[in-house]
């Protein structure tokens, strides 16, 4: 899958993050899931470290692999792409409009993510220029993966003022609230971490397929 693909209004792509095993990378392939996500951001509950990322490079082409980065040193992201483990890179910290330029300059797809409070932090999506941005709960410290949802009329005004940015919704979606989620927001993409879990890094595949049910619908 191509990060334009993924990124079309329709239908509805799921990101499944948060993946720590290869066995669940390949369940996920086997689903029809369209885009795991590592996350290489050390603190992270569901921390994959780079150098047991290995098994990410048979995913090459069969699904799109987004890494999860939180105030890295972009060198890092660089190289991981560099070396075939990730198609896309997500920023999810406190990074820069430059920062998204120097890797865009490098020819890397970038999403942003932003916490969502109020329509202030909303505003500031126009300051970067990413291939697209993920509405996500705001989590001082904590940075994602909360399971808290945001608040969805604020992302569906965000969406219908913005036509042609792909939006990805994240935050607390579960196979319980996600058909509600899509009607209120209409993404282009969804992205669960804890809503598709057993623990933390370990996914729940009758969870997951619930998920995708709802994205087909
Ligand atoms: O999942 C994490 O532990 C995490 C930590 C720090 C930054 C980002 C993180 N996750 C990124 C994601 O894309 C999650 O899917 C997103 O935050 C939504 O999580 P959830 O509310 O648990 O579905």
């Amino acid at each position: 899958m191509s990060p334009d693909r993924f990124l079309s209004p329709s239908p509805t792509s799921l990101k499944i993050c948060g993946v720590t095993l290869a066995d669940d990378a390949l369940r996920l392939v086997e689903l029809g899931v369209d885009a795991l996500g590592a996350n290489f951001w050390p603190h992270s509950k569901r921390y994959l470290a780079p150098e047991r990322a290995g098994f990410l490079k048979e995913f090459e082409g069969r699904i799109l692999r987004v890494g999860v980065f939180v105030n890295a040193d972009l060198k890092l992201p660089a190289k991981l792409v560099r070396e075939g483990l990730i198609d896309v890179v997500q920023l999810h910290g406190d990074e820069t409009p430059d920062d998204v330029v120097r890797l865009k300059e490098a020819g890397i797809p970038v999403i942003k993510a932003l916490g969502v409070r109020a329509l202030a932090d909303l505003q500031r999506a126009h300051e970067f220029q990413a291939d697209s941005i993920l509405l996500d709960a705001h989590a001082p410290g904590v940075y994602g993966g909360t399971g808290e949802t945001i608040d969805w009329t604020l992302a569906r005004r965000f969406v219908e003022e913005n036509p042609g940015l792909p939006v990805i919704l994240a935050g607390g979606i579960t196979p319980d609230n996600v058909a509600a989620a899509i009607a209120a927001v209409r993404p282009a993409a969804l992205d669960v971490a804890s809503g598709a879990e057993e623990s933390p890094g370990i996914k729940d595949f009758a969870k997951v397929e619930a998920l995708l049910a709802a994205c087909g619908e």
